[in-house]
């Protein structure tokens, strides 16, 4: 079985395309490939935060489909980072550069973009559909919708606002020690543990740090993963948020620059005619190796003669951020 090591922003994944396997792979096989293949202690090489299942779909402008499958081995329905990596293996596989991939609930467009440095494979992604209300996000607050809201069963003194991009996001603006606390552990953990009553479905939390007028910085921890070095949805839902709340519905179609512990991306919030909004995800796609595995000895966890071959990208994107960070 081939797999693909690539990363958005150093939120890493697997890609699988299901057309190269030869069969079906069932459900079970495909969760507990995750939990064996992104175990960060025992899976393949240092493990991944997610499976990206590439499928064939055979709509005209619709190149490919993408399955969104956690650490923890659940299913998502949407990732931001992963659609950007998805959409440059569509792209060479078909030759195009412009185009849509099917996802849960919408078919996203795609396109390639100029790098953001030598070498640092880019690409523009949608981020959309978009919802505030609790049925969609599977939250129970108490209110339909959060905007800059309390919540004090979570903390005192945080607000909060809740989006679903479709999927679910909790976003909080802080300083820069609150950002770096262990506030967001504490709430993330919590609301994901699979017990409460806020968030039965788990949430991905993120809090977020105005660096200057169009940067923002956020920092999240992942439902079904944990903290991550970047959350492409969250980047895009914070985006958003930052927009409508903190610039007077002033920051639409800007070019907003998003930092996060894995480099940055940028985004664009947009509102449509009909008044719904969604965003475009900008960043890299980069591929750091290709891999050879058996899929019944990874399912054993065994990982003992797959093979590794390195793209030599990583360079590239490591040069990015240490430029980025200077
Ligand atoms: N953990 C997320 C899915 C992955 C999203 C993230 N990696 C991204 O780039 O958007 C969830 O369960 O909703």
């Amino acid at each position: 079985m081939e797999l693909i090591k690539v990363h958005g922003s150093g939120n890493d994944f697997f890609i699988l395309d299901q057309e190269k396997l030869g069969r079906k792979i069932s459900e079970t096989e495909l969760k507990r490939l995750a939990i064996k293949v992104c175990d960060r202690k025992h899976g393949f090489h240092g493990g991944a935060d997610g499976i990206l299942c590439v499928l064939p779909e055979t709509r005209d402008d619709v190149l490919g489909r993408m399955r969104v499958i956690n650490a923890d081995g659940s299913e998502a329905s949407m990732c931001g980072n992963g659609l950007r990596t998805v959409a440059r293996y569509l792209s060479e596989k078909n030759g195009k550069k412009s185009f849509k991939v099917a996802t849960m609930y919408a078919d996203l467009e795609v396109e390639q973009a100029n790098e953001l440095a030598p070498g640092v494979k880019t690409f523009s992604v949608e981020i959309s559909p978009v919802s505030f209300s609790a049925d969609d996000l599977k939250m129970h607050v108490g209110k339909e919708e959060l905007h800059e809201d309390k919540l004090e069963m979570l903390s005192g003194e945080l607000k909060f606002s809740a989006v679903a991009v479709p999927n679910p996001h909790l976003i909080s603006f802080v300083d820069h020690e609150t950002l770096v606390s262990e506030d967001l552990g504490r709430i993330a953990s919590y609301l994901n543990d699979g017990k409460n009553a806020l968030f039965p479905d788990g949430v991905n939390v993120s809090f977020v740090e105005i660096l200057s007028e169009n940067e923002i910085f956020v920092r999240t921890y992942e439902r079904g993963v944990g903290y991550t070095n970047a959350c492409g949805t969250a980047m895009s839902a914070s985006s958003l948020i930052y927009v409508l709340e903190k610039t007077d519905g002033k920051g639409f179609e800007k070019t907003l620059s998003v930092k996060n512990p894995g480099g940055m991306v940028k985004t664009i919030v947009h509102r449509k005619e009909d008044g719904n909004y969604f965003m475009s995800l900008i960043g890299n796609g980069t591929f750091v190796a290709k891999c050879t595995v058996s899929l019944d000895e990874a399912l054993l966890g065994d990982f003992s003669a797959a093979t590794w071959e390195e793209t030599g990208e990583q360079a590239s994107y490591e040069k990015f951020v240490k430029k980025i960070c200077e």
